[in-house]
């Protein structure tokens, strides 16, 4: 187990609401540094897939695999400990608190799975912990381009640094494998510029695996290293951007193309 293991996978997971089959028979794998991205339409069942990564939710079927091993029954808490981060798009900044100190949350939240850790953690020299973590966290901050506004209060930002704020967060728990829902999202084309140099960045030089929904084409097709094609809730492609884009089923189903007889 672990090293020869793929970071992530998924085998053979479904996922229903009630009647609706949010997800069916999805298996794939994360290689340890590549830039996987999930694309389809909507309501094929990206998010849904991500949360089933996540913990949020527990897939109807199937397992999911952390370096060969099934965390399918292991909270979202502990995934994160594991070292599963991610951006939430509906989990907003506090608005009056700087930037520093959003990215430093970051960290109290790993903090928080464990009381009795936390206590440890304290006694057995939290100040000079609490220490290296800042530089770390000023590390990401001169990373992300943010030490201008470091002091500003979140809410201050524009749109763009916003984001760039909610990835050091994530970056701050210093994740293997980090999980961006839609990255791009609301950005204009700078922002966009900006931010996929960022992904490029914190995968090569971070180290870090990224696994990311977006509706970019362009950045999607341009950044990563296999992109997998989610359909309705089945996975209808898998492979380098090349190979997905020439792949009849993609080019019917999420490009609108006619496919040939
Ligand atoms: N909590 C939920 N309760 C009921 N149905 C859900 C829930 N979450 C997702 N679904 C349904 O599951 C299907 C897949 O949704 P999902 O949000 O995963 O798709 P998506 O590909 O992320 O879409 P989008 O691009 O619009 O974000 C949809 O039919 C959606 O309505």
């Amino acid at each position: 187990m672990g090293e020869d293991a793929p970071i992530l996978a998924a085998d053979h997971v479904s996922l229903r609401f009630g009647g609706v089959r949010a997800l069916t028979d999805v298996s794939f794998s994360v290689n340890r540094g590549e830039i996987f991205s999930i694309i389809g339409p909507n309501g094929a069942g990206k998010t849904s897939m991500v949360n089933c990564i996540s913990g949020r939710y527990r897939p109807t079927e199937g397992s999911i695999l952390w370096q060969g091993r099934d965390i399918t029954r292991v909270a979202t808490n502990r995934r994160a400990a594991l070292g599963i981060g991610r951006t939430f798009q509906n989990l907003a900044l506090f608005g009056h608190m700087s930037v520093l100190d959003n990215i430093m949350v970051g960290r109290h939240h790993l903090l928080s799975s464990g009381v009795v850790q936390g206590m440890l953690w304290w006694l057995g020299g939290a100040q000079r912990e609490e220490i290296a973590h800042r530089r770390e966290v000023e590390e990401i901050i001169d990373f992300l381009e943010i030490q201008a506004v470091r002091k500003a209060p979140a809410g201050t930002l524009s749109y763009g640094l916003r984001k760039r704020v909610e990835l050091a967060r994530a970056m701050a728990l210093k994740p293997q494998l980090i999980l961006l829902d839609e990255p791009m999202a609301g950005m204009n084309l700078e922002e966009k510029e900006d931010m996929a140099r960022f992904i490029v960045d914190l995968n090569e030089e971070w180290g870090m695996t990224v696994l990311m929904i977006e509706h970019d084409m362009g950045v999607v097709m341009d950044i990563s290293t296999r992109v997998m094609v989610l359909d309705f809730g089945r996975q209808i492609a898998i492979g380098s951007p090349e190979e997905v884009m020439a792949h009849p089923r993609v080019r019917s189903a999420y490009l609108g193309e006619e496919v040939e007889a």
